[in-house]
């Protein structure tokens, strides 16, 4: 098996996607689900545990210091923040932060409140097309991610797009690393998984071009959908109706 940071995508396309990626820009914010606006672009939802990196992620990959705030402190990122991809006046897509999961000093309420706000918001958002699962590559897939992977199932089976990025891979040797990506692989329930160093600049080309074609593949469904009333609206992959607001 090689691991991700061997195989090197063309270093054209590579320019391209992440150029596409730096025109990311702030959308909007929101505390609870029903302040999330409706949005008919495709989105990617970056999701996972606590400290996993993903704020880290979406910075690297847009090559913006502070686009998403990253922190030592776990339990930072509080608020589904949303953000545009794409030419300035004809955005093309959205990206969505998601507060980390199983930070275990949260109040219980917080955690509960905030595991359910995030479980309503990936079984109901009518225009994903892609999760994004960050876990810790020291710790693979723990619990609380299985217990999502098990939630989103009926969504993956349906088409949604699903992709593990295996963290803070500059933190394992290669072999740790070649183990780390087959033992997810096994779990990951058909998704992909890549390695992926915010620090070494791993595997971030390869993520780059992967997310940017899955969006972009994906545009020209919700194009339609703009000139649709909003109640026709129902996504690519179609939501489940699972989820209520918070
Ligand atoms: N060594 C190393 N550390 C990393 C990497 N990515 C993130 N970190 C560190 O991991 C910690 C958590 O990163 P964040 O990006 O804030 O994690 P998060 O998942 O957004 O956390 P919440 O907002 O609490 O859910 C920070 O101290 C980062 O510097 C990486 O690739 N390598
Ligand atoms: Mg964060």
């Amino acid at each position: 098996m090689t691991v991700s940071s061997v195989s090197s995508p063309d270093p054209l396309e590579a320019k391209k996607a992440l150029g596409w990626w730096h025109t990311a820009r702030f959308r909007t914010t929101a505390a609870q689900l029903d302040q999330v606006p409706a949005i008919h672009l495709p989105e990617v939802a970056f999701v996972g545990r606590s400290n996993a990196g993903k704020s880290t992620c979406i910075n690297t990959l847009t090559q913006q210091r502070q686009l998403a705030f990253a922190s030592k402190t776990p339990g930072r990122t509080q608020h589904i923040n949303l953000f545009d991809l794409g030419p300035k006046d004809a955005p093309q897509a959205v990206l969505a932060d998601l507060p980390g999961y199983g930070y275990a000093a949260v109040p219980r309420q917080d955690k509960l409140r905030w595991q359910r706000v995030m479980a309503n918001y990936l079984m109901s958002r009518n225009n994903l097309s892609a999760i994004v699962l960050l876990c810790d590559s020291r710790l693979g897939l723990t619990e609380l991610d299985e217990a999502l992977l098990e939630m989103m199932r009926p969504r993956v089976e349906a088409g949604l797009r699903f992709l593990v990025l295996l963290t803070k891979a500059d933190k394992l040797n290669r072999t740790e690393q070649t183990r780390a990506l087959q033992i997810t692989r096994l779990n990951a329930g058909g998704g992909q998984v890549h390695l992926f160093s915010a620090l070494k600049k791993q595997g971030v080309a390869d993520v780059a071009l992967l997310l940017r074609d899955w969006l972009l593949e994906d545009a020209p469904l919700y194009a339609a959908q703009e000139t649709e009333p909003p109640s026709g609206a129902t996504g690519a992959t179609g939501a489940t109706g699972a989820a209520g607001t918070e």
